[in-house]
């Protein structure tokens, strides 16, 4: 069978999804189930390949205002060679390993060093999710190249921007070490599930590095696309060498779901700390609250595996009880210290303007919250809504849940218009493309899967 990226000669791009939680975040890192779904925001990452003369590896991530280069041969390669266990592309990984995570140190710190610590923070999180990826994955030996990414999805938001960011990391690096060939049309369902497992594999580590304890949903969500279930292996609250289980939730409902971003700044690593030391201090009522939450999750599965019939029947009501399980997680969450008073806001305006069910979504504590809107909303009461947020300093966003996974463009040619020639992507614009539309436009997937040229895995 022909291996469409065989020869590594030419640029190319990638794109992986955000998400939203739609319900059962924080629980998920303790091992309770956990429901997400893929959104039409995404990162681009672009791929240059370098002459075999040019031995450098440099990260240009625009939107975060993060550029640097290494030499490859200065990277500390021995280490990454020497480590006992040594982790190879097809290797599960479940933790770091903290002599690799020192070694890399010294080159991440050579990064934006005059940045104020909380802003430097964003640049080294990332750097750090790169180096300990190319060096696990890569080789001294290989063609430099430059990784440029844009991304439409808010940074720290609650909307797995660092996991889409980790998702395009490794499908680049798997692809240019041709540890997997890509996604072709013609490609065995089997050996399509195998590469994504290895991609999201490694973009679990990635996340690692990002959030130090997270449960793998946002980037197995981004992966595959569409909406899952995921549950983490966890005993008696430690991660288990064992792959998380993962359910794609089929004929999950286009739900109307509005998203609401505070603009509140938040990370998902303090979060998730924030959240731990309440199971240290108070661990009955802890558990008692991620069992409730459990519950709320289970309700939710119930109400989508005969959604459309019930809809059919009485959709007042069929959309009203998923609203309700919005509501009771996030009085869970806020129990957790996860909500924020802003996130409680956007509850309150979407309650009281009779619009719709709210919950945060995500790590919480700022960053996003989604509406469940009412199948009967009257327009006059979304005008109130909308009138409101405004007014008080929030943004909305209409969403489409259920988007496509991970996918790659290459070679990076587009036909522009239906009947144009195709041309290459020109990455000087691409890099300065001034907007989210603009990036769209030029390279953009979006909701949709058949813009021409990209492929992707998951194709069910
Ligand atoms: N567009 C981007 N370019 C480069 N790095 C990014 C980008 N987006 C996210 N990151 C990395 O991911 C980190 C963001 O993680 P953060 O915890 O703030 O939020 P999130 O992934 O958006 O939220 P959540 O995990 O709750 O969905 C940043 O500090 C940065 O290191
Ligand atoms: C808060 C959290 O549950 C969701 C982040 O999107 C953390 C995680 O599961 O990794």
């Amino acid at each position: 069978m022909e291996k469409p990226y065989s020869s590594m000669a030419s640029s190319f791009i990638v794109s992986a999804p955000g998400k939203v939680i739609v319900l059962g975040e924080h629980a998920a890192v303790y091992g309770k189930p956990v429901i997400a779904a893929a959104i039409s925001l995404r990162s681009y990452l672009s791929v240059k390949i370098l002459s075999k003369s040019e031995q450098t590896v440099s990260l240009n991530f625009k939107d975060i205002k993060m550029h640097h280069t290494w030499d490859i041969a200065s990277l500390p390669w021995e280490a990454f060679k020497q480590v006992p266990n040594r982790k190879l592309y097809h290797s599960h990984i479940d933790s770091l390993d903290k002599t690799l995570l020192a070694a890399i140190k010294p080159h991440v710190d050579l990064v934006s060093p005059n940045l104020p610590e909380k802003e430097r923070k964003i640049h080294t999180g990332s750097a750090t999710a790169f180096l300990y990826l190319f060096l696990s994955l890569g080789s001294p030996e290989c063609h430099g190249f430059v990784y440029t990414l844009r991304s439409t999805i808010p940074v720290g938001a609650g909307l797995g921007s660092s996991a889409s960011v980790s998702v395009c990391l490794s499908t680049a690096l798997l692809i240019q070490t041709r540890a997997i060939s890509g996604p072709h049309p013609d490609q065995p369902v089997k050996e399509a599930e195998q590469q994504l497992e290895r991609i999201n594999n490694w973009a679990y580590a990635g996340e690692l590095c990002i959030h130090g304890d997270p449960s793998g949903v946002d980037n197995t969500v981004s992966c595959q696309g569409k909406a899952v279930l995921f549950r983490k292996s966890v005993v008696d609250g430690k991660a288990e060498d064992k792959p998380s289980v993962v359910t794609p939730i089929d004929h999950f409902p286009s739900l109307r779901l509005l998203l609401v971003n505070t603009k509140q700044p938040r990370t998902t690593a303090d979060q998730v700390e924030k959240v731990r030391m309440l199971k240290n201090l108070q661990p009955e009522l802890f558990e008692h609250t991620l069992d409730h939450i459990s519950q709320l999750t289970g309700k939710a599965l119930q109400i989508f595996s005969s959604f459309y019939s019930d809809y059919h029947h009485n959709r007042q009501a069929t959309v009203k009880a998923l609203g309700r399980l919005f509501c009771d997680n996030q009085k869970l969450l806020v129990r957790l210290g996860a909500s924020h008073p802003l996130l409680d806001r956007v509850c309150k305006l979407a309650a009281i303007t009779n619009v719709g069910w709210a919950k945060l979504t995500g790590a919480g504590g700022g960053g996003c919250a989604i509406i469940l809107t009412r199948p009967d909303i009257k327009e006059v009461d979304e005008e109130a809504l909308d009138q409101a947020l405004v007014m008080e300093g929030f943004e909305k966003h209409e969403m489409v849940l259920g988007a496509a996974g991970v996918g790659v463009l290459l070679p990076a040619l587009f036909r522009n218009g239906s009947h144009g020639e195709l041309e290459e992507v020109d990455f000087d614009v691409f890099e300065n493309a001034v907007d989210a539309r603009s990036i769209e436009e030029l390279v953009g997937i979006g909701g949709q899967v058949d813009r021409e040229g990209w492929l992707f895995w998951n194709r069910s």
